[in-house]
């Protein structure tokens, strides 16, 4: 009997095997982290070979510690890193470079270029997204004019590009011998080559990139079957050959879906290394006029798409790893808890952390970190408590653009990911956002994401309203500040940002 999904996360710092069972519960998971590459200031890269490899060995690990095999396995749901470029050769296997990370600003000099020559809103209008080094066009093209001959073997239909998500399900369908080249319209979505209306690739901005459409994958829906695992696969076709691969969503949206945020108006917010809050807005795109992203929430198979704002902030957990090893305050994340919950306030010292510019609702790449209103009173427990106001700040930041693109207020905000579990955090959060903060049973909401989405597509459940009855609330954190307070801490935050703004063009 066919009770349990597998989902694959193939995230930033780590690649993640869950198996998930009928009521949405996990009974199972397997993770390995991979190696960073930093080969300048500014570039990111991953080994997705590496990547590929962990991908098999967290498979076959989920599954043994849940003492499951193949037969047990309804289907297998992928969610990933979105924007991580990875360009491969259709004909070995291989990949043509490593893949250039979301993180990654080598792009700047050619996303400046377009800039110039017809301004931004060319882009923003047909993809919902803002012309920056963050997305996946100008890295496709870096590698297609820095790799010697690949653009003659993109052009003659040799190399393939994707996304994690269709670098794992070309290699999971058989690679080489006959492995399926797609995606799905979220993570299509965040290319900067997708039309958000059409649901395909715009010929203009294939163009205006320089990128061949030989190269780019199906746009497929977020659940339907993309086809099944190949017994040639090491190790997981051992195990799961003939098992349907039946759900992608890029793993923000994941989320999402994982929390079950499928109405207008509804959110949720991710923290992580990054932080990211999606609001569904319905089956029309609403364009940002006020620093969001228009993304595709999630597409089923024959209906329409549904879209979401979304807040991508580029630091927040990071910044807490940076606390560890850079300056060495903390010895593990967790511990910054304690420490900021030392001292009463965070005595006047705000921290932005700009470390490679700021996304949104800002999107400045020139601006740098710093850290305001430092006196000889402040301590490293303020400096701690100041770097996890900077994330709540933040968020704040992003649900008041939502609110403003949409005329409609948030009344609560779902959360999850590695900082939620941090109760000082989160109140703090709906103190700042004037509503409830809500933290779900199971936090693992992208896994989870890509099980529903994968477990839909076969039937293993029939509706979205059978996925809403699996969610369950842990905690509910209730606002506790006054509004005048709330808008004073607002308003220090917002000063202190601008003078972040042109840090490197003042050089
Ligand atoms: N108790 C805590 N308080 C604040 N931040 C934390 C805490 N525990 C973990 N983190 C931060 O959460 C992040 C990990 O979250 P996770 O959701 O696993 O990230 P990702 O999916 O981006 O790898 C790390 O950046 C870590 O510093
Ligand atoms: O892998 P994460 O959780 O850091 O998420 C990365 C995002 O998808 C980048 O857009």
């Amino acid at each position: 009997m066919r009770r349990y999904v597998l989902a694959i996360d193939q995230g930033t710092t780590s690649s993640r095997a869950v198996v998930v069972d009928g009521s949405g519960l996990i009974v199972a998971t397997a993770q390995r982290e991979h190696r960073q590459y930093f080969p300048h200031p500014g570039w990111v890269e991953h080994d997705v070979v590496e990547i590929r490899d962990n991908v098999r060995l967290v498979v076959a690990e989920a599954l043994a510690a849940a003492g499951l095999g193949g037969a047990d396995i309804a289907a297998v749901g992928l969610t990933n890193q979105r924007e991580t470029t990875v360009v491969w050769d259709r004909r070995t296997g291989e990949p043509v470079h490593r893949a250039i990370v979301w993180q990654d600003t080598r792009t700047r000099a050619a996303v400046d270029a377009l800039a110039a020559d017809g301004g931004t809103g060319r882009f923003q209008a047909v993809t919902g997204l803002p012309l920056a080094t963050y997305f996946s066009a100008t890295k496709i093209a870096w590698i297609l004019d820095h790799v010697p001959g690949a653009r003659a073997d993109a052009e003659a239909g040799h190399l393939a590009f994707g996304t994690t998500d269709s670098w794992m399900l070309w290699n999971l369908t058989g690679g080489p011998a006959g492995g399926v080249h797609a995606t799905d319209a979220t993570n299509a979505s965040r290319t900067l080559l997708m039309d958000l209306r059409t649901l395909e690739w715009s010929p203009a901005l294939l163009e205006a990139f320089g990128i061949p459409a030989a190269m780019l994958p199906r746009i497929a829906a977020s659940a339907e079957v993309y086809g099944t695992v190949a017994a040639s696969e090491p190790l997981v076709g051992e195990v799961l050959a003939g098992v349907p691969v039946a759900g992608i969503l890029g793993d923000q949206q994941a989320a999402t879906f994982g929390q079950t945020v499928f109405a207008p108006g509804a959110a949720k917010n991710t923290y992580g290394t990054g932080c990211f809050m999606d609001m569904v807005t319905g089956t029309e795109p609403v364009f940002s006029a006020n620093g969001l992203l228009t993304t595709v929430a999630y597409r089923l198979a024959g209906q329409d798409p549904v879209y979401a704002l979304e807040g991508s902030i580029a630091e927040a957990g990071s910044l807490v790893q940076w606390l560890r090893d850079n300056l060495g305050i903390i010895s593990t994340s967790a511990e910054v808890e304690q420490l900021a919950a030392s001292v009463e306030d965070n005595a006047g010292v705000y921290f932005v952390p700009a470390f490679s510019g700021l996304f949104a609702p800002h999107w400045r790449p020139e601006a740098r970190g710093a850290v305001f209103g430092l006196t000889r009173y402040a301590t490293r427990a303020h400096l701690a408590r100041a770097a996890l106001e900077a994330t709540a700040f933040q968020v704040a930041e992003v649900v008041a653009a939502a609110a403003a693109d949409c005329s409609r207020p948030l009344t609560e905000l779902r959360v999850d990911g590695g900082m939620a579990v941090n109760d000082a955090l989160m109140q703090f959060q709906a103190d700042l956002l004037g509503i409830d903060v809500v933290r779900p049973a199971v936090t693992e909401t992208t896994a989870l994401g890509a099980a529903f989405a994968a477990g839909l597509a076969v039937g293993h459940w029939s509706s979205l309203e059978e996925l809403g009855r699996t969610w369950h609330e842990e905690r509910r954190f209730v606002p506790d500040l006054d509004a005048g307070r709330r808008a004073a801490l607002l308003r220090r935050w917002d000063s202190a940002v601008r003078r972040t703004f042109g840090w490197l063009d003042d050089a």
